[in-house]
């Protein structure tokens, strides 16, 4: 058995893989307090982390109804970019500074200047630094909270902090070390003199953790934690990674020519490569994949998060809410909303406000601001699609991911808007089988069975086709439309063309 844990914003899940009969036999999940705030705050407590994996653990074992000692191995994925500090004691000095906190825009927008702008950082480290990434977060400490920042001994990402607690040992993998922006995607190597844009003394370079490859394993299970979790003591921790690359993993896509969507807090979109990207637009992000390539990504900061804040507003339960967008009609009746409620990432306004455009006596309704969250939502992730499309990212089919992809709606919206093909895994928790899948990977190749990974998505990773959802030409026609004004909006407040 092979335990896989997806740490992602609003909540952890576990998923227990049996390897031999090739199915999942139970699945566990425990949600998450968020701090937020309105000048774009978003932080965590690393500790709700573990409590939430604790409480999902235990409901997933009962469900699986397993001897917890046939457990092999755990393969933990984590939301991206979350600054994780911990003292010379390893002990967290305060909350988390998450990938959706837009608080650190400036310190982006300085550190951006430092590196010499978008081709100064291109050079150096083969992205486009991005607010959200985890080295302005590093710059804001430093200029908010110098005593914190001066005790800083380790510097973890949310799934590396889980394997430490998990193994006690701190390490780092490729896959979540690339959406840093202090790692070069080329090179796989961490970039210090980035780092020393920052603080030029040096310091932070000590503190950065050894990078592992993706089939390694950080190590092996605490006494204490196999104590706790009914564990052998024998079991390893695989390296891990960032919930976009597992959640590759655990959609099939290590190989060329595949597109994946997560309609999670955020909505990422994003296609593996075994070649370093080359010249891409800057705002596709080009990160490593935890399958030892690279994974192309775009990602939005308002997605599921911005769709409960309009149900919420209007008190209703998620089928209620559905049930509203389903009565009203596509283009929301000439509502559109921009929905940057947070900010935004891409399009690049960290500083955005949200805005409802073309409301009028007849169009004012539930229904039709429901559905123009929803709306709002994936025409931010299709102007993300074209600039896939425009590196020549085949696109025709998506594998479909994350809680948004449970709604039926939201299926089909995808295929229309995005005018391709929607597939949604068996597996739905895709980023957690990830983590499964690469334990068993990083276990399989211990016991000396040289298994690939392809080999192991081959046999774990399997569509619904009957639930498969294609395109329908009237209703892309009447999205297109509706898409159209969102772009006009944007041009007109935002001038971006
Ligand atoms: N049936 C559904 N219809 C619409 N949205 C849903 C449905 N089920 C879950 N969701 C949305 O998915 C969100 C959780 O998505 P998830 O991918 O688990 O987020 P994260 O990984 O970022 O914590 C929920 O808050 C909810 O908005
Ligand atoms: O910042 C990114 C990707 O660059 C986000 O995708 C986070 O990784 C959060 O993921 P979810 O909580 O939405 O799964």
């Amino acid at each position: 058995m092979y335990l896989g844990v997806d740490c992602g914003t609003q909540g952890t899940k576990v998923v227990i893989l049996d390897q031999e009969q090739g199915r999942l036999r139970g699945e566990g999940y425990a949600p998450h307090e968020l701090i937020s705030a309105a000048n774009g705050r978003r932080e965590q407590e690393p500790c709700w982390w573990i409590d939430a994996f604790r409480r999902a653990y235990h409901l997933a074992l009962e469900q699986a109804s397993i001897d917890s000692r046939t457990i092999r191995a755990i393969g933990v994925s984590g939301q991206q970019h979350g600054l994780v500090m911990l003292d010379a004691r390893g002990e967290v000095i305060r909350p988390a500074k998450l990938w959706c906190d837009t608080e650190t825009a400036p310190q982006n927008a300085e550190l951006l200047q430092r590196l010499g702008g978008e081709a100064g950082s291109m050079a150096q480290l083969g992205l486009v630094l991005a607010t959200g990434y985890t080295l302005s977060k590093l710059l804001w400490l430093k200029e908010h909270e110098p005593d914190n920042f001066g005790r800083i001994a380790h510097i973890l990402l949310p799934h590396d902090y889980l394997n430490y607690w998990l193994s006690g040992e701190i390490a780092a993998e490729y896959g979540d070390a690339s959406g840093t922006g202090y790692f070069d995607i080329r090179s796989r190597r961490w970039a210090p003199q980035v780092l020393g844009l920052v603080d030029p003394s040096g310091r932070l370079e000590r503190v950065l953790p050894p990078l592992l490859e993706a089939q390694q394993a950080v190590g092996r299970v605490r006494a204490e934690v196999a104590r706790e979790l009914g564990l052998n003591d024998d079991v390893l921790v695989s390296s891990g990674g960032g919930d976009n690359m597992m959640g590759a993993i655990g959609t099939g896509n290590i190989r060329d020519g595949v597109v994946t969507l997560s309609l999670g807090t955020s909505g990422t979109l994003y296609a593996c490569s075994d070649r370093v990207p080359q010249q891409l637009h800057p705002q596709l992000a080009s990160f490593c994949s935890s399958s030892n390539g690279w994974l192309p990504l775009i990602c939005t900061m308002n997605l599921t998060g911005a769709a409960n804040a309009v149900r919420e507003m209007f008190g209703l339960n998620l089928a209620q809410f559905n049930a509203e967008a389903v009565s009203a009609p596509i283009g929301a009746g000439g509502i559109t909303m921009l929905p940057f409620l947070n900010g935004e990432r891409v399009p690049v306004l960290p500083d955005a406000t949200g805005s409802l455009l073309g409301l009028n006596m007849q169009n004012l309704s539930a229904a039709n601001l429901c559905r123009a969250v929803l709306e709002g939502t994936t025409f931010g992730l299709r102007y993300g699609l074209d600039l896939l499309r425009d590196a020549g990212i085949d696109s025709r089919e998506i594998r479909l991911i994350g809680g948004g992809s449970k709604s039926t709606l939201w299926r089909q919206l995808v295929a229309d808007v995005m005018n391709a093909r929607v597939v949604c895994p068996q597996i739905g928790e895709a980023a957690a089988l990830g983590g499964a899948i690469q334990a068993a990977w990083c276990d399989l190749n211990r016991m000396g069975q040289s298994t690939s990974l392809e080999s192991l998505c081959d046999r774990f990773v399997a569509f619904d086709d009957a639930g498969a959802v294609e395109p329908v030409a009237r209703d892309v026609e009447a999205y297109e439309a509706a898409y159209k004004n969102y772009r006009q909006h944007l041009q007109a407040m935002y001038q971006l063309s």
